[in-house]
């Protein structure tokens, strides 16, 4: 869900859309025509209303509440009275951002993943751990409107901050950070589906209602989604602009984000911390928050129309409530963040070096100053397309000279990739995002490191290496480096230099073969006392996550960028 809602001067219930005449906020206006194509591409006229795949007309049960206006931070602070839910002010976060978990790199699948990872409308990404000063409580609380709670009820767990504020966590729980039961659920019973863990004892109202939603519309996700972005770009044809021309991983997207907060609506600081992440990633698309409410009504009216059993005026208010909380907390994100840094960076490529037919290590200079920690990544736009974004780690800690590197792996279908690597040259600019992710290094402790890099996974496992390097920390740092062959261990001089030149560093090239890469790792150890940190395939981060717990390495010690992120980069 990345386009929350919000804010509408006319608290939502202008035009057609107020609940009058039997139509309703997500009421059409005008029949479409007869057999006109669904899907969210095609079709957006304005003033008609998209069809549903077996071609009748959606049209929502019944008038919907409206999702209320709230404005930004900066309006309540200047005493702008607010019209909705109440949220305190934003709070302010100095210095670097360590923004919860993670994301995927580069993306080996369908060219078309619009608002990267990481993402708009739609992207979850991660969260899953707070970075370190996102670890107090949440300030975040909007009040309940009409009784209602903010995030959809209660909001349970508020006290605790997230038990794997350090680690890389994947959004749904599911992945790494969280191994074992989601702190969210309590003790009562785990729930089931689509929220495995989750149980349904401690939740809140709202939470329940919204994740029977969720569970009902799971097996039509695709008519879902699609729907809604028929019905999003019907109503508001400008907002098409924002998107990329190609849709497809666009639209499951929305549906992650939405599990996402759903799974976690009752664990507010993993919650708020996600949020507030994907609002201050969204400035780079252009959303603003007249943008939220239109994407609201698409999702009530989606939901509306897929979601027959569970549907009521209560789910319905459920919601509501929670889509405007949701939009409140990402708007005020975003409009903090403005305050300090840019929407987006451009940066020139200073150097293309092409280290095998199809990786290259390409070098930008930013046009401002780039703050970020090592081990972390960015989303990364080229000129040639438009709006189509991709994650990328920094291959190495923050220079003096400002200049940022990456390796890129050109992937079969990969857009982005292929431009990289086959296609930019010096001189030419890029887009980049904000810095995202939280598997950096810990200096408070002086934890022995074991890192697993596979592929160009090496990259941000390199940064890791040269920030212990510049912290003149003495911990033994060991890297295992793995590759399909000799010839893909296209970084292995720079690591062995790296290598020569610290003690208490060790480098192990494993080449596939006899063994893979997290099997090598139980050759040597013992491990139990190490800090893990894994970067690759995701399909190494998963069996390298059982691998290390068995070797003795608690979960809460073994980071990693965002399991769904990568699964999604690579469908
Ligand atoms: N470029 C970047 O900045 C970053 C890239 N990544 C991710 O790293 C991956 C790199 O892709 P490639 O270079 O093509 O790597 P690859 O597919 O050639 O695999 C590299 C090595 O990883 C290990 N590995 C791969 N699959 C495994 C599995 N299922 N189980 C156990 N070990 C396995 C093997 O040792 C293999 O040689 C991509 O998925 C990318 O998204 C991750 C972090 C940063």
């Amino acid at each position: 869900m990345d386009a929350p809602t919000t804010t509408s001067a006319d608290n939502g219930t202008s035009g057609d859309n107020g609940a009058k005449g039997g139509g309703g906020w997500f009421t059409p206006r005008k029949q479409p025509a007869e057999g006109r194509p669904s899907g969210a591409e095609g079709s957006a006229h304005e003033g008609t209303e998209p069809a549903a795949e077996d071609g009748r007309i959606a049209t929502p049960s019944r008038p919907v509440a409206s999702i209320r206006p709230v404005g930004t931070g900066a309006e309540r602070a200047a005493g702008t009275p607010s019209r909705g839910v109440t949220v305190p002010q934003t709070r302010t976060t100095p210095g670097p951002q360590v923004p919860p978990a993670a994301a995927p790199r580069e993306t080996p699948a369908p060219p078309s993943a619009p608002y990267g990872s990481g993402g708009a409308y739609g992207a979850p990404s991660t969260y899953g751990n707070a970075a370190p000063h996102h670890a107090a409580p949440p300030q975040h609380t909007a009040a309940p409107q009409h009784g209602a709670h903010p995030y959809g009820g209660a909001a349970p767990h508020q006290s605790a901050p997230s038990p794997h504020a350090h680690q890389a966590g994947p959004p749904h729980g599911g992945g790494a950070p969280h191994h074992g039961p989601d702190p969210a659920a309590g003790a009562g019973r785990p729930g089931s589906g689509l929220f495995p863990g989750v149980s349904d004892q401690k939740a809140s109202p709202d939470a329940v209602l919204i994740r029977r939603t969720m569970e009902e519309i799971a097996p039509v996700a695709d008519k879902v989604t699609s729907y809604f972005y028929a019905l999003l770009f019907v109503r508001h044809p400008d907002l098409r602009s924002l998107f990329p021309a190609a849709m497809d991983t666009q639209r499951d997207r929305l549906l992650k984000a939405l599990l996402t907060a759903a799974e976690h609506m009752d664990n507010t600081p993993v919650l708020v911390d996600y949020l507030e992440h994907l609002g201050r990633g969204h400035r780079k698309y252009g959303t603003q928050p007249a943008h939220y409410p239109a994407v609201g009504e698409a999702l009530i009216g989606a939901l509306t129309r897929y979601a027959t059993t569970t549907w009521n005026e209560e789910t319905e208010a459920a919601w509501v409530r929670t889509y405007t909380t949701i939009s409140q907390i990402m708007i005020d994100s975003a409009a903090e963040n403005e305050r300090h840094a840019p929407a987006w960076w451009h940066a020139e490529v200073v150097s293309h070096d092409l280290r095998t037919p199809d990786i290259a290590v390409v070098t930008v200079r930013p046009d401002q100053p780039y703050p970020f920690l090592a081990g972390q990544y960015t989303s990364l736009e080229t000129p040639w397309w438009p709006r189509i974004w991709r994650h990328y780690s920094f291959a190495g800690a923050p220079r003096s000279d400002g200049l940022l590197s990456f390796h890129v792996k050109a992937v079969p279908a990969g857009w982005v990739s292929n431009a990289l690597v086959h296609h930019a040259r010096p001189g030419d600019v890029l887009r980049l995002g904000p810095p995202a992710g939280s598997m950096v290094v810990d200096h408070t402790t002086d934890n022995g490191m074991l890192c697993l890099g596979g592929g160009t996974g090496i990259a941000p496992i390199k940064a890791l290496v040269e920030d212990v390097a510049e912290h003149g920390e003495r911990r033994p740092v060991e890297v295992f480096y793995g590759a399909r062959s000799d010839h893909d261990l296209y970084d292995i001089d720079t690591m062995l230099r790296l290598q020569q030149s610290h003690p208490w560093l060790q480098v192990r090239p494993i080449v596939d073969g006899r063994t893979q890469l997290p099997d090598a790792v139980l050759e040597y150890g013992p491990w139990n006392e190490y800090d893990a940190f894994l970067s690759g395939p995701v399909g190494m981060i998963r069996s390298g996550v059982d691998t290390l717990r068995g070797v003795g390495i608690p979960s809460e010690r073994i980071r990693h960028d965002s399991l769904e992120e990568l699964v999604a980069a690579a469908d």
